[in-house]
C-alpha cells in the first residue's frame, strides 16, 4: 500500500521512515529545499537515534522517496499523514496552524480514489473540523475523501521506537469506514492489548494538548517544590524519589532543574492556555499560565545563581556550558533552557563556551557568536564556572580530575540535578544543584 507524509521535520521524517519500515511505499513531501535535498540523498535532516540508518536503507531500496509536489503526493497514495509544524503564533500564545491549512488546501484538489487525510500535528481544538470543511469543499468530483485526527505522542530521542511501538493510538474520526481503514493500516503496530481510543475530532485534539500540559505541570510542580526545598534546606531529589514510589504519582517527569523546553511542551502549553481562554475556561487558563511562568522562572533562577557563584559580575567571566539541546538524545535546540541560559550569559558579557555531543551545529545556527568546544573538558578551559544544562551521559562520565586541571575556578552548577555532587566536592569543587543538598 502507498502512503504519503506531508512535512518532513522531526516528526515527519521519523514517521515516513517508520512507515517504510512497516512495509509501505512512502512518498514524503517537504517544501524546504535544503531538507528535501538531504532527504533525497537518504540523509536525515535531524538527529534521532536509529533514524539515519533506517532512512538511508529505505531510500536506497526505493521504498521511500521525497518530493515537493502536492500534485505528485495527491496522486501517489490514499492515506496522507499531515506532519506539518504548528508553532506558537508570532503575535500571541495561540498555535499557528497555517502550515496545516496550506497542506490541506493544496493536497485536496489532487486527491484520487478514496483518500484519507490523517492529521498528526498538534492543533487547537476545532482545527480538525475546520480542515474537514476545507477538504470537503476542495475534493474533486468523483473522488471520495475523509479526514481523521491521529495525534502523535512520540518523544524525541526515542522517536523510532515510540512510532513503531506506541503505548496507545488515538483516532479522531467522523466515519466507521475511516476507522476501519486506519485500523487496517496500523495493524502491524496495533499490538495485542494495546489501547486504541476511537473518538471524535475534538476529543482527539484535546487528548494531545492535555497530555503535554499534564507532563509540563508535573515538571513545574517539582521545580516549584525544589525552591521550597532550597529555602527549607531539604533535598528535592530524595523527595521526588520518595513521592515517586507511589504508583499514583510515579517518578517520571519529576526530574527537577532548569525546566522543560523543546519544540512542543512550551508551545503546546501556551496554545492550550490560549484556547482555554477563548472557550471561557478561565481556571484552566490560569493554571496553565502558572505552569509556564514557573518554568520560565527556572531559567532566571539558574541565571541568578550562576551570577552569584561568580561574584555578581558577568562581564568578562568565563563560563562553560555543558549541553545545548533541550534534552539529551537530540540535536533540537528549540526553546532549549540550556541555550537560553547560555545566550543570556553571553548577552550580559560572559565568555561562554558550549559543548553538546549532537546539537553543536544547530546551536551555532541560532547563536553563532558564542564559543563552542569539541569535548566537555575543552569547553571548561579557564572557566570560572561550569554549568551542567543538558544531561547527556558524557557529562556524568567525565573525568573530574581532567576538568579540574583546566578550569580557573572549581565551581559547578548542576542544572539537571543528576550529577554526583559529592564526587565533585571531594575533588575540591564548590558544587550545587537546584533545591538539592
Ligand atoms: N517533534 C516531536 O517530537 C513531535 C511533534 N509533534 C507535532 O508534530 C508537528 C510537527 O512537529 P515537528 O516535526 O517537530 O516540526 P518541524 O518544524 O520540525 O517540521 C515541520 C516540517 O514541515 C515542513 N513544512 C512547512 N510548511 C510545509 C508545507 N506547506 N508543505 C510541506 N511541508 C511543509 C517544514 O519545512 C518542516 O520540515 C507539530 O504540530 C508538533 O507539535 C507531535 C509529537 C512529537
Ligand atoms: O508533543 C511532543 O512533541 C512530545 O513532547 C514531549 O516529548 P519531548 O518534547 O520529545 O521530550 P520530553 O522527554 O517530554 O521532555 C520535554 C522537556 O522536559 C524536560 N524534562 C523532562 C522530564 C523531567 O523529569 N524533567 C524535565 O525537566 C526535558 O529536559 C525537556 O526539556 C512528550 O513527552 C511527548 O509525549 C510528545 O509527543
Amino acid at each position: 500500500m502507498r502512503t504519503t507524509t506531508i512535512g518532513c521535520g522531526y516528526l515527519g521524517t521519523t514517521h515516513a521512515a517508520c512507515m517504510a519500515e512497516l512495509g509501505y511505499d512512502v512518498l514524503g513531501l517537504e517544501v524546504d529545499p535544503a531538507k528535501l535535498e538531504l532527504l533525497r540523498q537518504g540523509i536525515a535532516p535531524v538527529y534521532e537515534p536509529g533514524l539515519s540508518e533506517m532512512l538511508a536503507r529505505h531510500v536506497e531500496s526505493g521504498r521511500l522517496r521525497f518530493t515537493d509536489s502536492y500534485e505528485e503526493a495527491g496522486q501517489f497514495g490514499e492515506i496522507h499523514f499531515l506532519c506539518l509544524g504548528t508553532p506558537q503564533a508570532r503575535d500571541g500564545l495561540g498555535a499557528d496552524t497555517s502550515q496545516v491549512e496550506y497542506a490541506v488546501t493544496h493536497l485536496a484538489p489532487h486527491l484520487t480514489g478514496s483518500a484519507i487525510l490523517v492529521g498528526k500535528s498538534t492543533v487547537p481544538v476545532g482545527t480538525a473540523e475546520r480542515m474537514a470543511d476545507i477538504l470537503d469543499f476542495l475534493t474533486p468530483e468523483g473522488v471520495e475523501s475523509d479526514l481523521a485526527w491521529n495525534p502523535e505522542f512520540l518523544r524525541e530521542a526515542h522517536a523510532v521506537d515510540d512510532t513503531l511501538r506506541p503505548d496507545r493510538i488515538v483516532f479522531g474520526v467522523r466515519s466507521e469506514t475511516t476507522e476501519k481503514r486506519l485500523r487496517e493500516f496500523f495493524a502491524p503496530v496495533i499490538d495485542h492489548g494495546m489501547p486504541v481510543v476511537v473518538t471524535d475530532y475534538a476529543t482527539a485534539e484535546l487528548v494531545k494538548v492535555t497530555a503535554n500540559s499534564f507532563l509540563a505541570t508535573k515538571i513545574s510542580f517539582i521545580n516549584a517544590v525544589a525552591e521550597v526545598c532550597e529555602a527549607a534546606g531539604a533535598d528535592v531529589v530524595a523527595l521526588a524519589d520518595a513521592i515517586g514510589y507511589d504508583d499514583r504519582i510515579g517518578r517520571k517527569m519529576l526530574g527537577s532543574g532548569v525546566g522543560f523546553g523543546g519544540g512542543c511542551l512550551p508551545k503546546d502549553l501556551r496554545a492550550f492556555q490560549h484556547r482555554a481562554g477563548e472557550l471561557g475556561v478561565d481556571h484552566l487558563m490560569t493554571l496553565l499560565g502558572q505552569v509556564d511562568a514557573i518554568n520560565q522562572h527556572q531559567r532566571d533562577r539558574a541565571l541568578q545563581i550562576a551570577k552569584a557563584m561568580i561574584g555578581g559580575r558577568l562581564l568578562g567571566a568565563r563560563i562553560a556550558v555543558w549541553g545545548a539541546a533541550f534534552k539529551p538524545g537530540t540535536d533540537d535546540v528549540r526553546d532549549s533552557p540550556a541555550l537560553t541560559i547560555a545566550g543570556q550569559l553571553h548577552l550580559r558579557g560572559a565568555k561562554v563556551t558550549i559543548h553538546d555531543p549532537k546539537a553543536g551545529a544547530t546551536a551555532v545556527e541560532m547563536f553563532p557568536t558564542m564559543g563552542y568546544a569539541d569535548d566537555p573538558v575543552e569547553a571548561c578551559r579557564d572557566a570560572d564556572l561550569v554549568l551542567h544544562m543538558t544531561e547527556w551521559p558524557v557529562f556524568r562520565e567525565v573525568d573530574i580530575d581532567a576538568v579540574s586541571a583546566v578550569v580557573a575556578r572549581k565551581q559547578l552548577l548542576d542544572g539537571r540535578n543528576i550529577l554526583d555532587l559529592n564526587a565533585w566536592r571531594a575533588a575540591g569543587w564548590t558544587a550545587r544543584g537546584l533545591g538539592r543538598h
